[in-house]
């Protein structure tokens, strides 16, 4: 395929060649070959295609929510050409029989893959590790969706048998015994878009995270091993995890919303861990600009309307996120909050060098051909209609956005948006092939 005209996102303009799925050529103007695919680019952006090392693609067991063939259909059109699904599915990735029944499923996948393995006390390291798993996470140091919380001696086990394997881990760090239970007994909380979602916010206490988040990483320097903290929604945890030379990521809801936006989201804002205040958002996505947060992961946490409408303390956790991350960031930077540079370091070179993906995240010669091109003239509004999750709503209705044109898969188009929304499914590949 040879790529005409677009503009890296250092602002230069070059022809980009790709053959047999890596980029084979970067110059100034390269000559198509005989029947040789052309894309031009003229005015159009080139990035390397996002890798969302947080998603929760539900299968095997909740296929009602999401299932691969649409969330990968919702990464292709968001620009996310990898994606790292957790644990917390029926069964639980805890075993080397669940992870291949995993495997099956994501078989289906129109964008690259990598499967997490998970904790609980039932799970069988031995097994699980035998296979191709791409990190040990998220541990979940407090229940969440699944209901996966493990206490401290079974995260130190996880700890040294990740150690051993020589594997990343991946933490959600809260801390249940810091949840403001007063909270809870007072208020019923109320339904839906009419729930005081605050109250979750309240509940589930900023302390609560930065304590868990110090204890774990102190955990993780007594094991030797260097953790990613997940969905660090506090500036408070991200500097700790910082300082203590760990890795964060942060996800696009908690960059860009606060508990002021939970009047109008009641239950559709609840997440673990919770929106924060607006200073803590604000202080967070300074954080994420200034290099102390090393990525942007979505927690891509699909649950439908009908389960979201519940009663505040009944409603599942979580928002769907992977088709608008890259989007809504791309419109940062229309608005001058953050760098081109700086994005493409946040959804690509960073997770590529964090989780050793060393032929992705970039677009220069010799790396896979993963890429995706977006008009940075051309915004639109985020609209649940016209997203491809199957749960069909977003916290993000009505922002403005940077939908991608078209995305490459290892030198495949899988998704053209100027073509009706055509997608190629099935070429995605586990990226840990053994
Ligand atoms: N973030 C959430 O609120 N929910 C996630 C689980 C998780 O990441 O904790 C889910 O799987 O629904
Ligand atoms: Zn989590
Ligand atoms: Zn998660």
């Amino acid at each position: 395929m040879l790529i005409t005209g677009a503009e890296l996102p250092d602002g230069r303009i070059r022809d980009v060649r790709t053959d047999e799925g890596r980029i084979a050529e970067i110059a100034e103007s390269l000559h198509s070959l005989p029947n040789e695919e052309t894309v031009d680019a003229d005015g159009l952006t080139l990035l390397p295609g996002a890798i969302d090392v947080h998603v929760h693609f539900r299968q095997p067991g909740h296929g009602h929510k999401e299932t691969w063939a649409t969330g990968s259909r919702s990464a292709a059109a968001g620009g996310v050409t990898t994606v790292v699904d957790q644990p917390n599915t029926s069964p639980p990735t805890v075993d080397g029989e669940a992870f291949d029944e995993k495997s099956e499923f994501a078989a289906n996948s129109a964008v690259n893959f990598g499967l997490n393995g998970g904790v609980n006390d039932d799970w069988d390291p031995d097994s699980l590790l035998s296979r191709p798993v791409f990190a040990l996470g998220e541990v979940f140091l407090v229940d969440s969706t699944g209901d996966m919380g493990i206490d401290e001696a079974r995260f130190e086990g996880a700890l040294a048998a990740a150690a051993e394997a020589e594997i990343p881990v991946t933490v959600h760090a809260e801390d249940a015994d810091l949840f403001d239970e007063s909270v809870r007994e007072a208020d019923a909380g109320g339904t839906g878009e009419d729930a005081n979602a605050d109250l979750w916010s309240q509940y589930r206490t900023a302390t609560a995270e930065i304590e868990a988040v110090e204890a774990a990483c102190e955990a993780a320097r007594g094991a030797g091993v260097d953790i990613h903290v997940a969905h660090t929604s506090t500036p408070e945890a991200a500097e700790h995890a910082d300082a203590a030379g760990m890795s964060t990521e942060v996800t696009p809801h908690h960059l860009l919303l606060s508990r002021d936006d939970l009047d109008e989201l009641g239950t559709f804002g609840r997440m673990n861990p919770p929106i924060r205040s607006e200073a803590r958002r604000e202080e967070l996505y300074e954080r994420v600009a200034d290099g102390t947060v090393d990525l942007i992961a979505t927690d891509h946490a699909p649950h439908t309307r009908e389960e979201k409408e519940a009663g505040l303390w009944d409603a599942p956790s979580g928002v769907p996120g992977v088709e608008t991350m890259l989007p809504l960031l791309l419109q940062e930077v229309r608005d001058g909050g953050l760098t081109l540079e700086r994005v493409r370091d946040l959804i690509a070179a960073n997770p590529a060098e964090r989780f050793s993906l060393d032929s992705k995240g970039r677009v220069a010669e010799g790396y896979d051909a993963d890429l995706t091109l977006v008009d940075l003239d051309d915004s639109d509004p985020v609209q649940a209609d016209a997203l491809h999750t199957k749960c069909d709503w977003t916290p993000f209705e009505g922002r403005e956005a940077v939908f991608p044109e078209l995305t490459v898969v290892d030198g495949t188009v899988v998704y053209d948006g100027r073509a009706g929304d055509r997608f190629t499914a099935g070429l995605g590949e586990n990226v840990r092939q053994p």
